[in-house]
C-alpha cells in the first residue's frame, strides 16, 4: 500500500529542469505525457535583483517575536514598488517558408522603446512588487497542487482498498486479484494539471498576455520546479511543446506592425531532444516534433517547418539530419550580452551547485554545529570575518528544554490506527484536524498541505507507527543545511537541497519559559513567543489560518475570546538552541511558522515549527517573518528601539521593529 501511494505521487510530482526566454498565457492542454513533468526552468530575461541587497549594518538590540499589541506602521506596510529595468530583447527573423538548408538570418531590431506589454514592475497596479506577485502566484498554485495531491492520494487509497477487498474475496475462491491488480487498474491523475485548470478558472494566472522581452518579476537565473508553474505565471503556455509563440493574429495589432509573425515568446529546453546542444551561454536548440516523448531522447520522425518551428527568431538556423537520420530544424541561441553569469554550465540542469564535501567548503569553521545530534551534519562557514570565527555563546540542543516549574501536559487521547494513519479514513487525529490529515506524503517525507491554525499530530498516546505521516514534525532534520555568516545580519542558515513547499524544516527549540521571566531582558535576540492564538485569529496583520473557525473544544478557552491574552510562554534560544536560532527574518520569507500539538491540546504550550512556504533552491537562505509589531520594542528608559531590516526583499518593510 505504501509503495502504491508513493507511485501515485511520483507520477504527478514535477521534477526539475529546462529554460525559457519569454512569456505567455495559457490554453490548458490535456495531459499528454508524464515526461513533461521531468522538467523545471530557468529564464533568460532582465538582470537579476541581487539576493542579498543589504542596506546597512543592524544595531544590536533587544526584542522578541510575536508580541503583537498594535497595528503595523502604515508607512512601513507599503513600500514603493520597484520598477524593472527596461531591457529590450533582440530578435532575429526566420522566413515562414520551407528552405533547405535554411540561410543564416541576421537579427531584426526591436524598437528601442519596446519592452512588452507587462514590462513595468507594477504593470498590474496591485501595489505589490512583481517579485512578490510571482511568489504569491506560485504559492497559490502549490496550495491547489497539495490539496489535489491529497485528494488524489485519498482516491487512490480508496481504489486500492476496494480492489484489495475484491481480491481477497476472489482469492478465497482461488482467483487472482488484490494490490497487483490495483496498481494496474488505478488510472493516473495529474494534480499539477488540475491545479492549473483551477487557477485558470479563478483567473489567477499572473500574466495572461503573451509578452516579447523581459517579464516583470522574472530574472535571469530564476528557476521553476515544473512546467505547470511556468504556465500559471504566464511564461510558457504549453505542457508539451517546447516552443511557445505568438501566431499570425498578432500581425493585425498596431503595436506589432513592424514584426513578422509567428514569433516565439518562450522556449523550454527539457533534455528530451537528443539533437540539442547545451552550453549555457550558447544553445543549439532542436525544433519541435518527431520525438517519441518516452524520455529515451529518441527522435522517431522528421520535423515539419510549421507552428513553433517557424516562430523562432535566432542568430542562426539550419536544417539537418539528426542522430537518428530524421530531418530536424536547428536554432542557435546566444545569451544577451551583459546578463549575469549562470550558476551552471548547462541550461537544462538548473540546480545550483551545492558543495559536495563539507571539508571543501570555503570558510569552513565547524564541521557540524550540532555535534552529531542532528540526522545530518550542519557545517558552519564564515567568509566575512577575519580571522573567521565559528558561531559561539550557546549550547546546541535539538530538543526543547523545559524550565523548572513548567509542566507539559500529556493527557490527550490518541488514535488507534495501525501503521500509517493515512491508511485509515476514520483516524481520530485526522478528525481533530478537520477530517483530513494535515500532511501528504512524498517519498516518505510529509508535506503540510496548507498553513493551519494549529496542526494536531499523532503523539505518545497514538498507536500508529513512528513513521506515520501525521508525525511529520517529529522526524528530525530532512535536508542538508549550512550555517553561514552573512554580511549584515550576523549568522544565517541556507539549504544545499531543493526544499519543496510544505516540507518541515525544524522546531524552534531553546528553553521553554514563562514570558514574565524574560520580560525586561535586554540583548536577547532569540526569544520566540508562543502566540498561536494571535495567528489563529489572524490578528495584527497576520493572515487568518485555515481551521481557525473550527469548533475545537479541546483547545484552550482563550481561543474563544476576540482578543486573546498576551502569550504566557516563550522559547528562549539565547543560551541553548539549535540551528533554528540562526534563521533570519525576511519581509518576503520562504518559511512560515506553524503551531503543532502532539501529546496535549494546550495551544499556549504548542510546539513552534517552521515549514517551507515556497520551493527553496540550493544555496538560498532560509527565512521567516518574525512578525514583530513596529514600535513594540521599548528600552528600559522607555525609548522605542528600532532595528533596520536587511532582508533585501523588494517589499521590505525596512524595519524588523
Ligand atoms: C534569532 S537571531 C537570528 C540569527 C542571528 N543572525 C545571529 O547571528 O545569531 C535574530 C537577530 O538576527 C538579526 N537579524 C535577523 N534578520 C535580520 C534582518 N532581516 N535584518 C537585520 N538583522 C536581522 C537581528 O540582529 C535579530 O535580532
Amino acid at each position: 500500500m505504501e509503495g502504491m501511494d508513493s507511485v501515485a505521487v511520483m507520477e504527478v510530482a514535477p521534477v526539475p529542469d529546462p529554460l525559457f526566454v519569454g512569456a505567455t498565457p495559457l490554453i490548458p492542454a490535456p495531459p499528454e505525457s508524464e515526461l513533461v513533468l521531468r522538467r523545471s526552468a530557468r529564464c533568460l530575461g532582465k538582470p537579476r535583483v541581487p539576493v542579498y541587497a543589504e542596506p546597512e549594518e543592524p544595531k544590536q538590540s533587544t526584542g522578541r517575536r510575536g508580541r503583537p499589541k498594535k497595528k503595523r506602521d502604515e508607512e512601513n506596510q507599503d513600500p514603493a514598488p520597484q520598477v524593472a529595468a527596461k531591457v529590450p530583447r533582440k530578435a532575429a527573423k526566420v522566413e515562414p517558408k520551407e528552405r533547405k538548408p535554411m540561410p543564416v538570418v541576421g537579427p531584426e531590431p526591436v524598437p528601442a522603446d519596446f519592452t512588452g506589454a507587462a514590462a513595468e514592475d507594477d504593470a498590474l497596479g496591485t501595489g505589490k512588487s512583481a517579485k512578490l506577485r510571482v511568489k504569491e502566484t506560485l504559492r497559490a498554485f502549490n496550495s491547489h497542487y497539495l490539496h489535489l495531491v491529497q485528494e488524489e492520494q485519498k482516491r487512490a487509497q480508496a481504489v486500492i482498498q476496494e480492489i484489495a477487498a475484491k481480491g481477497a474475496a476472489k482469492n478465497k475462491d482461488g482467483k487472482k486479484g488484490g494490490e497487483g491488480e490495483a496498481k494496474e487498474k488505478r488510472p493516473s491523475k495529474r494534480p499539477d494539471l488540475k491545479a492549473v485548470t483551477k487557477m485558470q478558472e479563478n483567473n489567477s494566472f499572473l500574466y495572461t498576455e503573451k509578452v516579447l522581452g523581459p517579464i516583470p518579476g522574472i530574472d535571469v537565473g530564476d528557476q521553476f520546479y515544473s512546467r505547470a508553474e511556468m504556465v500559471v505565471l504566464g511564461i510558457h503556455s504549453h505542457w508539451l511543446n517546447g516552443i511557445d509563440y505568438m501566431g499570425m493574429k498578432y500581425q493585425e495589432k498596431k503595436e506589432y506592425e513592424n514584426f513578422t509573425f509567428p514569433m516565439a515568446t518562450c522556449i523550454v529546453m527539457s533534455g528530451i531532444y537528443e539533437d540539442d546542444l547545451d552550453k549555457a551561454d550558447e544553445i543549439i536548440y532542436t525544433g519541435q516534433g518527431g520525438n517519441d516523448l518516452l524520455g529515451n531522447h529518441r527522435q522517431i520522425g522528421s520535423q515539419q517547418l510549421n507552428r513553433g518551428n517557424l516562430a523562432l527568431k535566432v542568430v542562426d538556423d539550419w536544417v539537418q539530419k539528426g542522430v537518428q537520420g530524421h530531418v530536424v530544424y536547428k536554432y542557435k541561441l546566444k545569451r544577451l550580452e551583459g546578463q549575469p553569469s549562470l550558476t551552471t554550465t548547462e541550461v537544462r540542469f538548473t540546480r545550483a551547485e551545492a558543495p559536495r564535501k563539507i571539508s571543501e567548503l570555503p570558510g569552513l569553521v565547524c564541521d557540524d554545529i550540532s555535534g552529531g545530534q542532528e540526522n545530518i551534519p550542519i557545517p558552519a562557514t564564515n567568509v566575512v570575518d577575519d580571522p573567521p570565527v565559528p558561531p559561539s555563546g550557546f549550547v546546541y540542543s535539538k530538543s526543547l528544554k523545559i524550565s523548572k516549574g513548567i509542566k507539559i501536559p500529556s493527557d490527550c487521547a490518541g488514535c488507534d490506527c495501525e501503521g500509517d494513519c493515512a491508511n485509515n479514513k476514520n483516524c481520530s487525529c485526522a478528525q481533530l484536524n478537520g477530517s483530513d490529515l494535515p500532511y501528504v506524503s512524498f517519498k516518505n517525507i510529509g508535506r503540510l498541505v496548507e498553513p493551519k491554525a494549529v496542526v494536531f499530530e499523532c503523539g505518545a498516546n497514538c498507536s500508529c507507527n513512528r513513521n506515520c505521516v501525521n508525525r511529520t514534525s517529529q522526524q528530525g532534520l530532512q535536508h542538508r543545511l549550512e550555517v553561514f555568516k552573512t554580511a549584515s545580519k550576523g549568522w544565517g542558515v541556507r539549504t544545499w537541497d531543493t526544499i519543496l513547499p510544505g516540507a518541515p524544516i525544524c522546531e524552534y527549540v531553546g528553553v521553554l519559559k514563562r514570558t514574565e521571566e524574560v520580560d525586561g531582558l535586554l540583548h536577547n535576540n532569540y526569544i520566540f513567543d508562543i502566540d498561536c492564538l494571535q495567528t489563529m485569529k489572524g490578528l495584527d496583520g497576520r493572515e487568518k489560518r485555515a481551521g481557525s473557525d473550527m469548533n475545537m473544544p479541546s483547545l484552550h478557552a482563550e481561543n474563544d475570546s476576540e482578543a486573546p491574552p498576551a502569550p504566557e510562554y516563550c522559547i528562549d534560544a539565547g543560551s541553548v538552541g539549535s540551528f533554528a536560532r540562526f534563521i533570519n527574518h525576511s519581509c518576503n520569507p520562504n518559511l512560515f511558522v506553524q503551531c503543532v500539538l502532539t501529546n496535549h491540546h494546550d495551544v499556549k504550550l504548542a510546539k513552534v515549527m517552521l515549514f517551507a512556504a515556497d520551493t527553496i533552491l540550493p544555496l538560498q537562505e532560509l527565512c521567516y517573518d518574525y512578525g514583530y509589531v513596529l514600535n513594540s520594542v521599548v528600552s528600559a528608559d522607555g525609548e522605542i528601539v528600532k532595528l533596520p531590516c536587511c532582508c533585501g526583499a523588494p517589499d521590505c518593510r525596512k524595519r524588523l521593529y
